[in-house]
């Protein structure tokens, strides 16, 4: 497929090969609609963080109320405890301030619980972080979050996964509008994307293990596209940058890397969603053991392009081309990572740029989301407008689901 074919969509058209509305094809008494989560207890792990506050914002906002949301978080900031103390409906919001890695408090957390949406994870584009560290918090703590709730009878459990577990490979292989069957090398050996694939491999693997009072725990994992929305921390981050540059974007992606990055609003609401057909015998028996992936209506361009269009009213600009040549650019990022394991030793230097990074900001990757609307119901509640109106900077989070209300 050419890149010229995918670029109209530019203009605010469908993406080709979506599903062409908000419908989703699902019969009348089908609707996930008709399903909800009423009177259930939920914990919500990272809930103080981008994703799961949001996601807790639209539990709590459910017109049928769930009985109790736990939150947990190794730390809350103040702004979004206040969020979550606007609403003043049935559920009862319990906070939870502690370490995935503790067992102990795992077992707490867990007890009395039903469902348990897991999004705490630490992410690492750069190799910041130690890959102990990276393991023990998403791939072990994972694991122990799934033997707490064999202990305590949770029967459903849903796992944000990133697109990451996917690829890009090294190689650099496009996929445009990919699904669930689309055959891909994923050779990627970069430690975050490592780390989400067995944490997603153990999630997977756990479905249909036998609780301990002999019912049966029910999983599946969302493959996030990257996530955009108010109070993004990348966003934020290339903002800064663009500030220091003249209020012009850093080029970052070439204008061909396609990708379609996801509202966070948008995919909070597809965990609520698979939340309610897990619940649901029709539904579950398709969605247990498997991995969607989650994009939406967000027209199709590059990394860089989409921050560009996210913040423009402001007047900002972006630079034409990358700052050198592709292949120059993924061989001065080589060279950097020599430097860096050379002075290992003597000092701790992580570049700015690695040749994983440089790969995944210049590949087409584009998924549709046809199977999760297949499968149980998710259609975006957000259109791209709204999107891009609720993240423009300045509105903030709103507290509410509803952009601007
Ligand atoms: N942001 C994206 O673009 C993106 C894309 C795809 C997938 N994801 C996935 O979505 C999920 C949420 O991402 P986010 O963007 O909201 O990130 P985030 O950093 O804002 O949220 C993660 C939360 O996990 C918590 N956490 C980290 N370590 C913990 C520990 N040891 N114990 C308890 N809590 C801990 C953090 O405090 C944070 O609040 C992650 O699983 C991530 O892999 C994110």
């Amino acid at each position: 497929m050419s890149f010229a074919c995918l670029w109209p969509w530019l203009a605010g058209g469908e993406p080709a090969g979506e599903p062409s509305s908000r419908h989703s094809e699902f019969t009348t008494e089908e609707q996930p609609r008709a399903m909800s989560l009423a009177g259930v207890s939920c914990l919500v792990t990272g809930a103080g963080g981008f994703l799961g506050q949001r996601i807790v914002c639209l539990l709590l906002e459910e017109k049928e109320a769930l009985t109790e949301i736990r939150l947990l978080d190794k730390a809350f900031s103040d702004e979004a405890l206040g969020r979550f103390d606007k609403f003043k409906g049935k559920t009862e919001v319990k906070i939870l301030e502690g370490d995935i890695r503790d067992v102990t408090f795992l077992h707490r957390a867990c007890q009395g619980v039903s469902l348990v949406i897991h999004t705490a994870s630490l992410i690492d584009t750069l190799g910041l972080i130690e890959k102990k560290l990276l393991w023990e918090v998403n791939v072990t703590g994972t694991q122990l979050l799934l033997e707490a709730c064999v202990r305590c009878n949770v029967q459903h459990f849903i796992y944000t996964s990133t697109i990451e577990v996917t690829g890009p490979n090294c190689k650099g292989d496009p996929i445009f509008n990919g699904d669930e069957d689309t055959p891909y090398e994923s050779t990627s050996k970069f430690p975050y994307a490592q780390s989400k694939r067995l944490a997603e491999d153990s999630v997977l693997k756990a479905d249909g293990q036998v609780l301990k009072d002999g019912g049966t725990l029910m999983t599946c994992a969302l493959r996030s596209m990257y996530i955009f929305g108010e109070g993004c921390p990348f966003l934020q981050g290339h903002l800064d940058k663009c500030l220091l540059n003249k209020n012009v974007y850093l080029r970052f992606s070439r204008k061909e890397a396609l990708v379609n990055p996801v509202y966070v609003g948008n995919i909070a609401w597809a965990h609520v969603q698979a939340a309610k057909a897990l619940r649901a015998p029709q539904k579950a028996k398709h969605i247990r053991g498997k991995f969607y992936y989650i994009s939406d209506d967000t027209p199709h361009m590059s990394y860089a392009d989409l921050n560009y269009e996210l913040t423009k009213d402001l007047g900002f600009g972006i630079e034409p081309q990358l700052p050198m040549p592709l292949t120059v650019l993924y061989y001065f990022s080589l060279l950097l990572e020599i430097v860096s394991f050379l002075l290992r030793p003597f000092v701790r230097y992580i570049p700015s740029t690695n040749r994983h990074l440089v790969t995944l900001l210049n590949t087409p990757f584009t998924f549709s989301y046809r199977k999760a609307q297949q499968d149980f119901g998710y259609v975006p509640r957000y259109t791209w407008e709204e999107a891009k109106q609720g993240t423009a900077p300045g509105r903030g989070h709103s507290g509410q689901s509803g952009i601007g209300a």
